[in-house]
């Protein structure tokens, strides 16, 4: 047996049959062309006798196609494989796929034919692929439920009649692992010319084991191509995931001890177009692809990776396309970590002393902020100790006007340096018309590089909460601000941060 995995990509047929995946003949060709770089062996294009479109849309992956071989489904009637031939024409290397259910339950309800006569039909089927195409793939719809005696004398015929690959589908995803690789290997065992054909597998994820069943059907059942999807689109619950399983392989070939063609480093590429191209958002905490995937966020973690990456990462982030593993600073981030990004951002601090006072205003800025950003630290070692802030700018009052179809228009009575003065000014909205009043007093020509409100507690009678950062002749400053009223937080969190960098203007200007 070959220690080869064929992997077939079948995103563009069986994931899109997810419902609200359906693509266009341009997407599906753009996705075949990345499934191309990622060196998929077989990509399964579409359905030709499903509509016209998805007839262009293989013909036109076909015709584009060289280095994979291009693959199109098609039931177990004549004119179903006549179309997918009459799309794969143009191709360097084509497949037809041909299936028929097996199991009694689709026999009986579905196609409300006779064993006997699904029997014959697959074998007439095969032999009519076969004298369109060198290569045929045979699939017993719902193999996994299926008799094992009458799976075994459709599959032996099918082999007969010169189906190439016999893909067994648990089309339901009913299987369990070890159960599944036996069922495969039963069939290779009992099958006696089963050594004529390549064994696949093909998995649902209905109850999220489509992976190990995949697995299982490989090392248990001697399976050599497993059918998957990127990032495990596909009806229902989904397909077998091709990241993971093509990861898995991979970094277990200790185990499994196959060799596949597929150039890993295209894998996030992939699975962010077929993300951006369906708009089935990827979970962050997905396998490998996933945004947390190689993202650590927990300070005994993060201080295990940055002294050995393997202490808590059995893949390298850089072999799936991503340019690095992240270091997620926040409330569960250790000083190493913290330090690391110091020295990452180009911060030396001056003592361990310096490190510490900056490291518990971190954790305290963290309390209230779920992630911190690299402009956060550096706001907060820019601010230096907050306790030095001399408070020039206090917030008194604020009354602003806003309707629909009217300009806001707000005014903003301050304390600058001790004195009451007001400022007034319109705006886009009202937080924007209560900055600029402020503004048109205190003149600082200050940019705002960011803006957010976060609620104090989970409902509208929380406090909001603004945290407003400004950058001024090269000095970035954080200012936050409270009030249920988030027109006034934001007039607030402004104000504290005119504060600080009046106070580090001050600061220079009296070191010389
Ligand atoms: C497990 C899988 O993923 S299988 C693939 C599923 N994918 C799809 O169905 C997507 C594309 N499908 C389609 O566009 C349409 O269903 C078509 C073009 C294939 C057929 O459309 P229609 O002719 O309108 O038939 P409809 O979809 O309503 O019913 C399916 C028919 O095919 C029959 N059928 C189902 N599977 C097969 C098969 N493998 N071989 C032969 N006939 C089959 C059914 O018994 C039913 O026959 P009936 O009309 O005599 O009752
Ligand atoms: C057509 C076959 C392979 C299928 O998609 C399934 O059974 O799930």
């Amino acid at each position: 047996m070959t220690d080869q995995l064929i992997i077939f990509d079948t995103t563009l047929r069986d994931g899109e049959q997810s419902p609200g995946a359906s693509m266009t003949r341009d997407e599906k060709l753009r996705i075949a062309k990345q499934l191309e770089r990622l060196k998929v062996d077989v990509i399964e294009a579409g359905f030709p006798a499903s509509s016209n479109g998805d007839f262009e849309a293989v013909k036109a992956i076909a015709n584009a196609i060289k280095d994979s071989t291009v693959c199109g489904l098609s039931r177990a009637n004549d004119r179903d494989i006549s179309r997918a031939a009459e799309a794969l024409k143009g191709a360097a290397r084509g497949r037809i796929h041909t299936f028929i259910a097996t199991s009694p339950l689709h026999m009986e309800k579905k196609l409300r034919m006779s064993p006997d006569e699904v029997f014959e039909q697959a074998k007439l089927a095969v032999r009519f692929a076969r004298n369109q195409i060198g290569d045929v793939e045979f699939s017993p719809e719902d193999g996994y439920r299926s008799d094992m005696d009458f799976l075994c004398r459709v599959l032996e015929a099918v082999i007969a009649e010169g189906a190439t690959t016999i893909n067994v589908p648990d089309t339901v995803g009913y299987a369990i692992p070890e159960l599944y690789g036996t069922f495969i290997k039963t069939l290779r065992e009992r099958i006696p010319n089963s050594d004529k054909a390549i064994w696949s597998v093909h998995c649902h994820n209905d109850l999220g084991m489509a992976v190990a069943n995949s697995l299982a059907g490989v090392k248990i059942g001697g399976a050599r191509q497993v059918e998957c999807t990127i990032n495990g689109l596909g009806e229902r619950a989904g397909n077998c995931s091709l990241e993971e399983i093509v990861m898995a392989v991979k970094t277990r070939k200790d185990y499994f001890g196959l060799t596949m063609n597929i150039d890993t480093q295209h894998i996030l590429a992939a699975s962010r177009m077929v993300s951006q191209t369906t708009g089935f958002v990827v979970q962050p905490n997905k396998a490998v692809v996933g945004a947390n995937a190689f993202a650590h966020a927990s300070g005994i973690h993060q201080d295990g990776v940055l002294k050995a990456r393997d202490t808590y990462e059995i893949m390298r982030a850089e072999d799936v396309g991503w340019s690095h593993n992240k270091i997620v600073l926040g409330k569960l981030s250790g000083r190493n970590a913290f330090k690391q990004r110091l020295q990452d951002l180009g911060v030396s601090m001056e003592s361990e002393t310096d490190v510490n006072t900056a490291f518990a205003r971190f954790k305290e800025l963290a309390d209230r902020k779920s992630e911190i950003f690299d402009e956060d630290i550096l706001a907060l070692v820019s601010d230096e100790d907050g306790s030095h802030v001399g408070e020039q700018f206090a917030f008194v009052s604020l009354s602003q006007h806003s309707e629909t179809g009217e300009r806001p228009h707000a005014r903003v009575v301050f304390l600058a340096h001790g004195t009451e003065v007001t400022g007034e000014s319109d705006g886009n909205g009202p937080v924007d018309a209560s900055l600029k009043a402020i503004e048109s007093h205190v003149k600082s020509g200050a940019e705002m590089v960011l803006y957010s409100v976060n609620a104090i507690s989970g409902s509208t009678e929380s406090q909001g909460e603004v945290t407003v950062r400004l950058q001024n002749a090269g000095r970035v400053v954080n200012g936050v601000g409270a009030d249920p009223d988030i027109v006034v937080a934001s007039a607030k969190a402004y104000l504290s941060a005119l504060n600080k960098l009046q106070s580090q203007a001050e600061r220079i200007a009296a070191q010389g």
